[in-house]
């Protein structure tokens, strides 16, 4: 998985730069003086009436009238960027100290540099302040944000889902796409830069619409992504090991996560505490929390689901809640994993206001967690079941390998993934081991190489997966082949009518990323060619053929 979409995938229709797309069509000016005063800067003479209606922290991003914001990188300090942001109409720079200095050298920015400590502590508020992005408590659009290892894409499609069919017209900011009241643009990342977050949400105000869901990933909080923004309900979905390459442990995983629950950034807290993070944070949350539990065996917690009954691929469930509230719930996606995003999405909207019987009503006559969310448990055929999914960590992995086993007697399943290059590595042998285990064979394959050797990923999953074979006594038999085409194709090869395949760990995504360069790839075409090759029946959908 890329974490990151494909450069060019990007592009707006002709005629629309891809940044218009991030903000409103009308702002108002705010002058250079303003924003000085709120950042702490004196802005001399002139250079105080200086009009700016924008604000971008890159340079090829930037339109006529913004302040360009210079922040220090991990490659590059934007500085060095000046010169391309004020050729494309930057008016104004702010940096900091080491930016300001790098200006002084190249001696080519013609407009007024305004210097702070630390550029980031404060693009996010003027970002606010320049787009009028916040609106006041209790107005639209109604903000949801969602955060949790795994689990925010679906959730967020689910609260999108759920708030149309209670009559919203309701917006989504994610890894798939941006849906902002026109044409849906693709993302880049999970949670945009605060600049495109503040913008989208001035254009959904401008736009009229209710309601947004919104992922916000442990990267936003770190890279101060959501700053200005304050959410009427914030929901955690779970905690589990990923991203400690940029977190180190999973106390500052934890940390980073439980911020988004404080009185700064969210007026309400939903927590699922099924697992034992859940249980810290809706302890130490410093906002109203109401709890829930997939389970009852998970609670004590405000809502719980007491009963299951599989329906469809599906699951239809109840959860209850105080004074004897019951909801009747129904999710189109497999997995138990999907009654909790299903319930979680349920109690944010409970908690926005939404009253329960109006939410029991909306359940009823539109059914809204049928909605499709690409590559999240997407079936591409019947028989053998064949999935793909994002699954891209250990629990992850494990819940859909869980999802998937299919109760028919002598039926197999069959994995095929691979692990991320340059991310994490911890969890590769965990995920090679998990695997070993829940299924019958295993393809071990290629994910985003990035710029590590691709052989020696590999060698990481398999390394983890012969240990827990050798020490389980497993029966699981292990493969693997490269490139990722081949080992999709093997398991078709490998397929008998009541087997299940899951292809797992890109799920949506287009392109795979081999030391610099994007290949086109998506599972679902693979998937469905290996299998169309071998006879088997595939189900059309329009979604695989775009
Ligand atoms: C590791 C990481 O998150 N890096 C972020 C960081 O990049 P950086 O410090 O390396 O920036 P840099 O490339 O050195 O450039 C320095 C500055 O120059 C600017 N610049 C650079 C080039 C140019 O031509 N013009 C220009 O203005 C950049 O905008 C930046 O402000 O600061 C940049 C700008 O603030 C971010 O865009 C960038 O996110 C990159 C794109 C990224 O891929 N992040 C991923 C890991 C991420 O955030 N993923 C999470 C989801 C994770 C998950 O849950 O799976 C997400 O929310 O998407
Ligand atoms: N509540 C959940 N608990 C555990 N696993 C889940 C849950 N929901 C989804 N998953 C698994 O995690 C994968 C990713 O799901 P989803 O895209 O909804 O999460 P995410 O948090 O947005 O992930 P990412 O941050 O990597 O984009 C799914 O494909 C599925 O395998």
């Amino acid at each position: 998985m890329s974490e990151q979409n494909a450069p060019g995938s990007h592009t707006g229709p002709a005629g629309e730069s891809a940044a218009s797309r991030f903000r409103p069509s009308a702002v108002a000016a705010v002058r250079l003086a303003g924003i000085g005063e709120a950042i702490g800067v004196q802005v001399p003479g002139a250079s105080a009436a200086v009009s700016v209606t924008g604000i971008s922290l890159n340079s090829r991003t930037v339109e006529r009238g913004d302040l360009y914001v210079a922040l220090p990188g991990g490659s590059r300090h934007g500085a060095d960027f000046a010169g391309q942001a004020v050729e494309r109409g930057a008016v104004a720079v702010l940096t900091d100290d080491a930016g300001a200095r790098l200006l002084a050298l190249s001696a080519d920015t013609a407009v007024p540099v305004l210097v702070v400590d630390s550029p980031r502590n404060v693009v996010g508020p003027l970002s606010a302040m320049i787009y009028r992005s916040q609106p006041p408590a209790g107005h639209p659009p109604r903000l949801f944000g969602v955060t949790g290892t795994n689990g925010k894409t679906t959730t967020t499609y689910f609260l999108n889902s759920l708030l149309r069919a209670l009559g919203q017209r309701a917006g989504l900011i994610g890894t798939i796409e941006i849906l902002a009241g026109g044409e849906p643009i693709p993302s880049l990342l999970t949670t945009p830069e605060s600049t495109d977050v503040h913008g989208l949400l001035a254009l959904m105000r401008e736009r009229g619409l209710d309601a947004a869901s919104m992922e916000v990933s442990s990267h936003a909080i770190s890279f101060q992504r959501v700053d200005g923004v304050v959410f009427d309900v914030a929901g955690f979905t779970n905690l589990t090991q990923d991203h400690l390459d940029l977190h180190g442990t999973m106390d500052d995983y934890f940390a980073t996560k439980a911020e988004l629950f404080t009185s700064r950034r969210a007026r309400a807290a939903v927590v699922m505490v099924d697992d034992e993070w859940g249980r810290r944070l809706a302890a130490a949350a410093g906002i109203p929390v109401t709890t829930v539990a997939s389970a009852p065996g998970n609670g004590p917690a405000d809502w719980t689901v007491t009963s299951t009954a599989p329906r469809g691929l599906g699951t239809e469930f109840t959860l209850s809640g105080p004074d004897e509230a019951r909801l009747k719930i129904h999710t189109g996606l497999p997995g138990a994993f999907n009654v909790a995003n299903a319930a979680l999405a349920s109690v944010m909207v409970l908690a926005s206001g939404v009253e329960t019987a109006a939410l029991q009503t909306a359940l009823d006559s539109h059914d809204p967690f049928t909605v499709a969310v690409p590559g999240r448990m997407q079936l591409v055929a019947e028989e053998p079941a064949a999935v793909v999914d994002f699954a891209h960590n250990t629990d992850a992995l494990a819940r859909a390998l869980e999802a998937v086993r299919s109760p028919l007697p002598g039926s197999r399943v069959i994995v095929v993934f691979g692990a991320t290059g340059q991310r994490d590595q911890g969890k590769r042998p965990a995920m090679g081991a998990i695997a070993a285990q829940l299924a019958d064979v295993l393809i071990v394959t290629d994910d985003d190489p990035h710029d590590e050797d691709a052989q020696a990923i590999r060698a990481d999953v398999l390394a983890g997966a012969r240990a827990a074979q050798e020490q389980g006594a497993l029966t699981c038999v292990i493969e693997e082949i490269h490139p990722r085409a081949a080992a999709i194709n093997r398991a078709a090869e490998l397929a008998r009518r009541q087997d299940t395949i899951l292809v797992a760990g890109r799920g949506h995504e287009v392109w795979q990323e081999v030391k610099g360069v994007n290949l086109p790839l998506d599972d679902r075409v693979e998937l469905r060619n290996a299998l169309t090759a071998r006879g088997f029946t595939v189900l059309q959908d329009e979604r695989i053929e775009s």
